[in-house]
């Protein structure tokens, strides 16, 4: 949230020069040479000025309304909250304006001619009708420069109307840019407009602009971008690509805050207009926002389409069984083999599993049989290298980490979804349905982490006839924006799928994938709190995990783990256990403070250089995404020699990022995160800290997810109760289309007759191996479903006010970090409630082993009597190879 600027002072006076202008907003450092201030005691003759402004011009006059502010490194300067243009003052001013270089062919020499036929009017004159300018300067400069002065102004009156309406420069500057000349007119009398085209603004701050302008609270364009922003709240928020016409109604009340009689009639007929204007969709009951239920519809048609098509590569059972390549001389099972021959012959594949079942194994199976395809069959068949080039594999993952990842194992390039099809912030996909990409194989890793938005972006840029392997982990935690499309290809049973159970990892590590599995049946073992040689537990209160994680991070450094082999996860950023507090204990330990040492600050956050960092918001056009690790590498100051600005690089695994002061805000420390932001990560050790003050994130998926980020180590901390809560409750469900779309087109195709029928009855049917696993994975699926018919407490899902599917994105680290939630979605009163709810009511009824934890705390006695004492002793009292892994 921007700092509101007070406008204490003025000053008027006459620009020298822009010292400073961001090229990625309208921010600019000014040398002003002051004519007058109210300024009591400034008697220079020259004022630093900062802020937000259109295209000031040297030699030009203006007035700036701010306040006095000492900048740490630069002392004095003027922070302007606005500034009005007082137009040049005399004609010298005037030449030096238009010859600023803004105007296209407008030099000095014209400048002068100009200003010489129009004299000091000359801006008037020219913004009033431009043919004034006729016989003065060639036709096309004329155009351009009215144009620009138009522009200027315009902008110039939309900083001041922004500022009289509540709105931050640089929303306004970002509302010119979409809406150039338009902006003020839509800000006045279409406001509402702003929820549906322009991200940048929830719908409260519309609202109140709109309010500003005389718009009523019943006024229709209210209610119907009200109930359209709380359904699309509503939906990003849970993940959810429809609503039920009840849960619609809900959103659009709270949204509006109001439920009475005449409000409920005009949200229906709001919802009547939003159907009609296809903004919703509305089918049996239930409301999509379209942008959703057309990536569903595209999703599972390309599916349809791509299951009965027939590459270049053939891939017959029989031709695969000869090719078949297992690179490292592994003696595959048959579950796995199974994998790679289903995998090979049909178009469309899944394949999941947990952590160590095999699933690179039979990845690199998959790319080494492929290219022993392709190659045999370009000898046999006289293909060129082109042909080879056209159908080679292409591999891809939601994060870059992952990515990375698959390039190490493979020795494939491969790269982040958003890169393999040209996703630059902004503008639309480089290959999308006209230009798909190439290849004749894409297997996508992580695909647990494909929401349905990314997915209409993948599945619409495929050639109509490329193999796609899905890989994943399906208990891991959905997407974070909205749908459920790894679960919903797998429930379908349209696509062929195999899961691999059984877990081959011996030795470190080995523990761990144990207890996921278990916890993925909805049990915490018995063996929970016993030290195994790869995992240990350390139940303490809330209050002492700081001091207990404190402990086994020492015990980490002592032994000799790096920053970057060290993860700490939680699941929220807020409360004493959560990552911002752990983060500074973890910078402390790993980066402490050294003399001389540089660091730079972005709001709480100091980076030292040295420290761990991640990147919180997608970046294509510096191809770093949410979710990267890197390190501080560099500060340079720009005091020093040669830099322009403060700034902090980062090197994320070998690619160097630079950091000004308006992108600082992507990045926050990486020692401790938030488990949603490690997704896609793995590390050596993880230090996985729950509470029962996060219950409202707890669930068998969340905590799933963080054990199995741990790669050879695993230490768990906090309240048993919270650990047994997340055990026994699964995510909450997802209300999504994809699936009955895959089945009801599938259908259809076999309607169609034997030749459409043939390809789909070859969905795995033609082994009996794949068979079997579908029934498997189904019936988990069932049991699953069981059990969230038993626990799910639907009204625990978080509720989130926050409209608008991109700000929604966008916002998401921001409120994280001021709401405690990577979700972003919940507001305070279900944080309040969670807090209370959980402080008066244990979470579950603590195990019959009393004599080895007590109480809600779930302090050992041994533990527990010592902390009765004083809460810290008996955790300083352990030794750290007490909660170590022996793992080193
Ligand atoms: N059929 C097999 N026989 C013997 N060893 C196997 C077999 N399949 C896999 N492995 C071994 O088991 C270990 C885990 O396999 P792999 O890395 O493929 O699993 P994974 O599912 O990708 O795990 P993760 O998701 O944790 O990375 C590897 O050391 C691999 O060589």
């Amino acid at each position: 949230m921007a700092r509101t600027i007070r406008e204490d002072n003025q000053i008027t006076g006459t620009l020298q020069n822009v010292i400073f202008s961001a090229n990625d907003s309208y921010f600019k450092i000014l040398s002003v040479t002051v004519n007058e201030t109210d300024l009591e005691d400034w008697d220079e003759e020259e004022i630093i000025v900062t802020g937000t402004f259109a295209s000031v011009k040297p030699g030009s006059t203006y007035a700036f309304y701010g306040q006095l502010v000492t900048h740490p490194k630069y002392g004095q300067q003027f922070q302007a909250a606005r500034y009005e243009n007082q137009m040049p003052a005399d004609e010298k001013g005037l030449v030096a304006f238009f010859a600023y270089g803004d105007f296209p062919g407008v030099g000095k020499k014209t400048a002068e001619k100009i200003v010489d036929h129009l004299g000091q009017d000359a801006i008037d004159l020219i913004l009033a009708d431009s043919s004034v300018l006729t016989g003065i300067v060639k036709p096309k400069v004329a155009a351009d420069l009215a144009e620009k002065l138009q522009e200027n102004l315009g902008l110039e009156k939309l900083f001041l109307l922004g500022h009289q309406i509540g709105l931050s420069a640089d929303v306004a500057g970002r509302l010119f840019d979409h809406y150039g000349e338009e902006a003020q007119e839509v800000l006045q009398k279409t406001p509402y407009r702003l929820v549906y085209e322009f991200d940048s603004l929830p719908f409260k701050k519309v609202d109140a602009i709109a309010k500003q302008a005389g718009f009523s609270d019943d006024h229709p364009d209210r209610i119907q971008a009200g109930v359209y922003a709380g359904i699309l709240n509503a939906c990003y928020s849970a993940g959810h690509t429809y609503l039920t016409v009840d849960q619609a109604l809900s959103a659009a009340q709270s949204t509006l805050q109001s439920n009475s009689s005449s409000m409920q009639t005009a949200i229906d007929q709001a919802l009547g207009a939003l159907v009609s204007q296809e903004r919703l969709v509305y089918e049996d009951g239930n409301y999509s926002p379209t942008d959703l239920k057309g990536a569903e519809a595209l999703v599972s048609s390309k599916v349809n389409s791509l299951l009965k098509a027939k590459s270049a590569v053939q891939t017959t059972p029989d031709l695969v069984d000869t090719t078949f390549v297992v690179p490292e001389n592994l003696d595959l099972d048959e579950v796995q083999r199974a994998a790679v021959e289903a995998a090979l012959t049909n178009q469309v594949f899944v394949l999941t599993g947990g952590p160590g079942t095999g699933k690179t194994t039979v990845t690199k199976t998959l790319v080494a049989t492929w290219e022993a395809l392709v190659r045999h069959q370009a000898q046999s068949q006289g293909r060129d290298k082109e042909w080879v080039k056209q159908n080679r594999v292409r591999l891809a993952s939601p994060t870059g980490r992952a990515a990375k990842r698959m390039t190490e194992i493979t020795g494939y390039e491969a790269t982040t979804i958003h890169r393999l099809l040209g996703i630059t912030d902004g503008d639309d996909a480089e290959f999308d349905a006209d230009n798909p990409i190439s290849g004749g194989l894409l297997i996508i890793d992580e695909a647990s982490m494909l929401d349905i938005s990314l997915a209409e972006s993948l599945f619409a840029a495929l050639p109509k006839d490329m193999h796609i392997v899905l890989v994943g982990d399906a208990d891991q935690l959905p997407s974070v924006g909205p749908g459920n499309v790894l679960y919903d290809l797998i429930q379908s049973q349209v696509v062929p799928h195999v899961a691999l159970e059984r877990i081959y990892r011996q030795g470190k590590g080995s523990s761990i994938s144990a207890l996921a599995q278990s916890i993925n049946a909805g049990i915490l073992p018995k063996d929970f709190q016993e030290n195994q040689s790869d995992r240990s537990t350390f139940l303490t209160t809330a209050d002492q995990v700081p001091r207990a994680v404190s402990q086994v991070l020492q015990a980490a450094v002592k032994k000799g783990f790096t920053a970057n082999q060290v993860q700490v996860l939680a699941p929220m950023y807020k409360t004493p256990a959560g990552v911002l507090a752990l983060n500074q204990i973890a910078q402390d330990l790993f980066n402490p403070v050294k003399p001389g040492q540089k660091t730079l600050q972005q709001g709480e956050t100091v980076f030292r250089l040295g420290d761990k960092v991640l990147q919180l918001e997608n970046d294509s056009e510096r191809d770093i995404y949410n979710g990267d690790m890197g390190q501080v590498i560099a500060i340079h100051y720009k005091k020093e020699p040669g830099v322009a600005a403060d700034s902090l690089v980062v090197d994320f695994d070998g690619q160097e990022v630079w950091y000004t002061s308006k992108t600082l805000n992507q990045l926050t420390l990486a020692y401790a995160t938030t488990i949603h932001k490690a997704q896609g990560n793995e590390f050596k050790l993880v230090i996985l800290v729950l509470t029962g003050q996060f219950k409202i994130m707890l669930n068998q998926n969340l905590v799933y997810t963080a054990i199995t980020r741990a790669k050879e180590s695993l230490v768990m901390v906090g309240d048993y109760s919270a650990y047994d809560y997340a055990a026994t409750h699964p995510v909450p469900v997802r209300q999504t289309f994809l699936q009955e779309l895959l089945v009801g087109q599938q259908d259809e195709r076999k309607a169609q007759g034997p030749r459409a029928s043939q390809a789909g009855s070859q969905d795995g049917s033609h082994d009996g191996r794949v068979a079997k696993n579908q029934r498997q994975t189904v019936d988990r699926d069932e049991r699953v479903a069981k059990h969230q018919g038993q626990t799910i407490d639907r009204d625990e899902r978080p509720v989130n006010h926050q409209p608008q599917k991109d700000l929604a994105k966008q916002e998401t680290s921001q409120q994280a970090q001021a709401t405690g939630s990577d979700f972003a979605d919940f507001n305070h009163s279900d944080q309040r409630s969670l807090t209370s709810s959980s402080q008066q009511d244990p979470v579950v009824q603590m195990p019959a082993a009393a004599d080895q934890v007590v109480g809600e705390s779930g302090l050992t006695v041994a533990t527990l009597t010592q902390a009765m004492a004083d809460p810290m002793v008996g955790m300083a009292d352990l030794k750290p190879a007490d909660f170590m892994p022996e793992s080193r």
